[in-house]
């Protein structure tokens, strides 16, 4: 792309740098004049479109010599490194882009490639271990007996009886009480009834047809569409979007998506390596529970598949890159177009799918939900003198549900959206009437920011004015989260400045005709009862004034009081940095 860019003469390059959008059009078909004469372009796009050069092809050269690098490894006892060559994430993967049909010294390449990894892996020991520190024990039970079986050594055997006699000891009633958490979200699920409704000032939202009591679960769905992230794609599983594990699976067919397991790798939509047990470098004979749990654990096993799931990944897996150079929007919107096209068994019009993906694609912007995961960082990375852990949110991916998408957003939410894998849970956060709205919060909430800062999020993000009960009526938060305190003598009122006033006055336009502060306020007894303090003075005729006390009327200057925190701020500054000061 730098060669094509730098044919481009320096007359062109400036037009097109000064240009408005009146010339896109001329600018346009020079660029195209330009590359139609220019071999290197005619290349560049053979080279993008031909499925045998494509970067996200398989590629068998890379995929043998990336295997004889594991084995070197391998020998020399860096297993680490030789699981790296082999699946892991961040060096040239030997499975990543090993072709399906291709053989190695007459057995399948994957295949052997499996095997190789599983024996760096001590896979089933290892993942006994894990399960018994997480305390899945029954798990971690069959994981070490399969282990077992598949150790030839009697050393080693003897190693993992031990290990496998000290979790039977430490499970103990444990595994008596283990609960079926999805038996328990079913039956609380039913009692809901969600209804679409539509209200006067969000076009449709979401209500219930009975009372909910607090903490119940509302709403759990699936979503239509789903992609990962650009800048998560090495790091989280493209299908249930959690962190990759060591032993990533890529898909069989193109190297671009990586999975936490077969059983996501299958579910995104790509052929299943194998579910032969054998393939996974048992040769005798185990019991049938032993290959059940075997089954399980390496391929679909238990897992259902919804008979409305339309294979995400299928239609993007031809030998072209696309879908990792295309923004995550534009790769969402064709998944969107693929399912539905299918589910309309083929017979949309084809002029109309160029309207569409546009429409779609402000409609992803729009109503599409960020799939999120909490990131644990150890602070000690960056400073020496404190050891604190901080969490943060980070979205890992896009997507978008049927259901979930109808909930409006309020600044003050009475139910709260989490995610399990890529599937949505809705849960009340307080008890909630039937018929009342039900609402999410889709950022910014009271408490946290004042109502210019939340429109102002909403807008940049969203595109539409907020019209919650936040918004649109007087709080307290509002009030006073950004305000002055009045230097007036004994006087505890709010002094406002003029972007806060501006935001509080517009609120009041929607209330004329009601006589007194009260009437403003949203109705919450302790709001009022907080309320009737701060205004004490203010009486009946209420507009915001910038610099005037709301409680005792008397003004403030307001500059002043800037200049105080300003330098208050610095003195703070000074003083943390001299206290912190690593030795
Ligand atoms: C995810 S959709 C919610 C469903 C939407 N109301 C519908 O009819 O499809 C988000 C859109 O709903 C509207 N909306 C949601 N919450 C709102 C609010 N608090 N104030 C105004 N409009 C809102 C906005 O048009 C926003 O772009």
């Amino acid at each position: 792309m730098e060669k094509l860019k730098s044919v481009i003469p320096e007359t062109l390059k400036q037009k097109i740098s000064e240009s408005t959008p009146d010339d896109l059009l001329s600018t346009c078909s020079s660029l195209l004049h330009l590359f139609q004469n220019l071999p290197l372009f005619h290349q560049m796009v053979r080279d993008l479109t031909d499925p045998e050069m494509a970067l996200c092809r398989k590629n068998k050269e890379a995929a043998f010599e990336a295997k004889a690098n594991g084995n070197e490894c391998f020998s020399k006892g860096d297993y680490p490194r030789a699981l790296r060559f082999y699946s892991q994430t961040g060096f040239v993967l030997a499975l990543r882009i090993a072709p399906a049909d291709v053989e190695d010294m007459k057995k399948s390449l994957i295949a052997t490639l499996y095997v190789n990894r599983a024996s760096s892996l001590h896979a089933w020991f290892r993942r006994g271990k894990a399960n018994a520190s997480l305390e899945n024990y029954r798990d971690a039970i069959s994981d070490l007996n399969v282990s077992i079986k598949m150790e030839t050594s009697l050393s080693g055997k003897r190693q993992i009886q031990s290990e496998l006699s000290m979790i039977v000891d430490r499970s103990g009633e444990k595994i008596n009480a283990l609960e079926k958490p999805d038996d328990h979200i079913s039956d609380e699920l039913l009692q809901t009834k969600l209804q679409c409704v539509s209200t006067p000032t969000k076009g449709r939202g979401m209500t219930s047809y009975n009372d909910i009591p607090q903490g119940s679960l509302i709403h759990k769905e699936d979503p239509y569409a789903a992609i990962i992230l650009k800048q998560f794609r090495e790091t989280y599983c493209h299908f249930c979007f959690n962190e990759l594990p060591e032993d990533t699976v890529p898909c069989v067919s193109c190297s671009i998506p990586l999975y936490c397991s077969v059983k996501c790798q299958v579910q995104a939509g790509g052929r299943g390596f194998s579910d032969s047990v054998n393939t996974y470098g048992y040769q005798g004979h185990l019991s049938d529970d032993i290959e059940d749990y075997i089954r399980n654990v390496i391929s679909l096993g238990s897992c259902t598949l919804n008979s409305e799931h339309i294979a995400e990944h299928r239609h993007e897996c031809c030998g072209m890159h696309w879908p990792a150079v295309l923004p995550s929007d534009v790769v969402l919107a064709g998944r969107i177009l693929v399912k539905y096209i299918q589910q309309q068994n083929d017979v949309v019009d084809p002029n109309f799918h160029g309207i569409l993906i546009i429409i779609l694609l402000s409609q992803i912007r729009v109503n599409s939900m960020a799939i999120v995961r909490l990131k644990f960082s150890d602070a000690r990375q960056h400073l020496d003198y404190d050891v604190t852990s901080s969490v943060e949110q980070v979205r890992v991916a896009q997507a978008v549900y049927s259901r979930g998408s109808l909930f409006n957003h309020s600044c003050q939410p009475n139910v709260h959206a989490y995610f399990v894998s890529r599937t949505l849970f809705i849960q009340a956060t307080e008890y909630i009437t039937a018929g009342s709205q039900l609402e999410l919060s889709y950022g910014p909430q009271v408490g946290q920011w004042d109502c210019r800062e939340r429109r102002e999020i909403l807008e940049d993000r969203y595109s539409f004015i907020c019209q919650c009960r936040c918004c649109a009526q007087l709080n307290l938060s509002d009030l006073v989260i950004n305000a002055y305190r009045c230097t007036a003598p004994n006087c505890f009122g709010v002094v406002l400045d003029s972007c806060v006033a501006k935001y509080e006055n517009e609120k009041l336009k929607y209330f004329k005709g009601q006589n007194s502060m009260q009437d403003y306020m949203l109705n919450d007894d302790e709001i009022r009862k907080v309320a009737s303090h701060v205004f004490e003075q203010t009486g009946n005729n209420i507009h915001f004034e910038t610099g005037r006390c709301l409680s005792c009327g008397s003004y403030c200057d307001l500059q002043a009081s800037q200049k105080v925190i300003t330098e208050a701020g610095f003195c703070v500054k000074r003083y943390c940095q001299f206290q912190f000061i690593p030795n």
